[in-house]
């Protein structure tokens, strides 16, 4: 069975058994009829995925790993904070009538800091260090930027990267590893989504860098089911989990900025029935 699956199945009975609920208290997102969205919610979960075993796509319900990396392009290659410059609509409802979604995701990492070596962003920090300093301890991003946050419709949820390169015996390419930080998490809408997208943007990173992705560790702090969410939960990890599929890159891009959603080649992605109709809190 996929690893991600098995994960995936392991944290939802956690959280279904022992989490506490948010019914009563003054929680900020709606369902689309104005409901307050109550949540059953663990405290720190922590999740690793070994991107050198494989690629940690669950199999339960199909995750759309073209429109996954399409939203990381869009924040972390393309820094765009418009919605019009994203290919699908996830994030239609938090935009405002020129399409913005404010101060936050990919304007945060467009923003160019002043260096030692210059200006520039934190993407391109991240890029100049894995290549001129790869066992820095410093190689991190930060979008949870407070003197913004007034600005931004929601704030970021998927906040920080921290990355860190490892060698490994036998190996003749470093091993670039990641740790993603994330404040908040819809577990049915986008645990599976985020890590994927994360995956791809730690195993882009690492060929632009000739080096070979190793792990992803996926750190939240509120992580949740949220109440109109259970019975499909409960439903979906019912079912029996298939092998993960392959997932590759393009071999031939070498510059960050040159990755399309074409260059994700993806083989045997065998899953269950989609499971149609979410609905997202507002
Ligand atoms: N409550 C809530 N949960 C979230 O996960 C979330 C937000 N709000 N607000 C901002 C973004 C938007 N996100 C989303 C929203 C929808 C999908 C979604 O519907 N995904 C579809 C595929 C979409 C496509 O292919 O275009 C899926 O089946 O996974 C994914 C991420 C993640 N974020
Ligand atoms: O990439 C994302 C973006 C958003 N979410 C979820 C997590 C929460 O359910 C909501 C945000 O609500 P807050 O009240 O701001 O925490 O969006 C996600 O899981 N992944």
């Amino acid at each position: 069975m996929s690893y991600a699956d098995d994960v995936f199945i392991k944290m939802c009975q956690d959280i279904l058994e022992n989490g506490t609920s948010t019914e009563g208290e003054k929680v900020r997102p709606v369902w689309e009829d104005g409901t307050p969205a109550y949540t059953i919610k663990k405290f720190g979960v922590v999740n690793r995925y070994d991107l050198r075993k494989e690629f940690p796509a669950m199999t339960l319900r199909r995750t759309a790993l073209k429109s996954a990396m399409d939203e990381i392009l869009w924040i972390w290659q393309k820094k765009s904070n418009n919605i019009h410059d994203l290919n699908s609509h996830i994030w239609d409802s938090w935009a405002d009538e020129k399409g913005s979604i404010g101060k936050a995701y990919g304007y945060q990492l467009g923003v160019k800091h002043q260096y030692k070596e210059g200006m520039m962003d934190q993407v391109d920090r991240v890029i100049y260090d894995l290549k001129n300093n790869p066992f820095s301890r410093r190689i991190m991003t930060n979008i949870y930027v407070h003197q913004d946050l007034h600005e931004m419709n929601l704030y970021p949820c998927a906040y920080s990267m921290t990355f860190n390169v490892t060698q490994t015996p036998g190996s003749d390419k470093l091993t670039l590893n990641a740790i993603l930080n994330q404040r908040s998490q819809d577990i049915l809408t986008a645990n599976n989504w985020n890590v994927c997208q994360y995956a791809l943007l730690l195993m882009m990173m690492a060929q632009v860098c000739d080096m070979e992705a190793g792990e992803l560790l996926h750190v939240v702090a509120d992580c949740h089911i949220y109440d109109r969410h259970i019975p499909l939960v409960k439903d979906m990890i019912q079912r029996k989990p298939y092998p993960a599929p392959i997932v590759k890159l393009n071999p031939e891009v070498k510059d960050f900025y040159q990755f399309t959603t074409d260059d994700l080649i993806v083989e045997n992605y065998e899953t269950w029935p989609q499971i149609k109709n979410i609905p997202v809190a507002i």
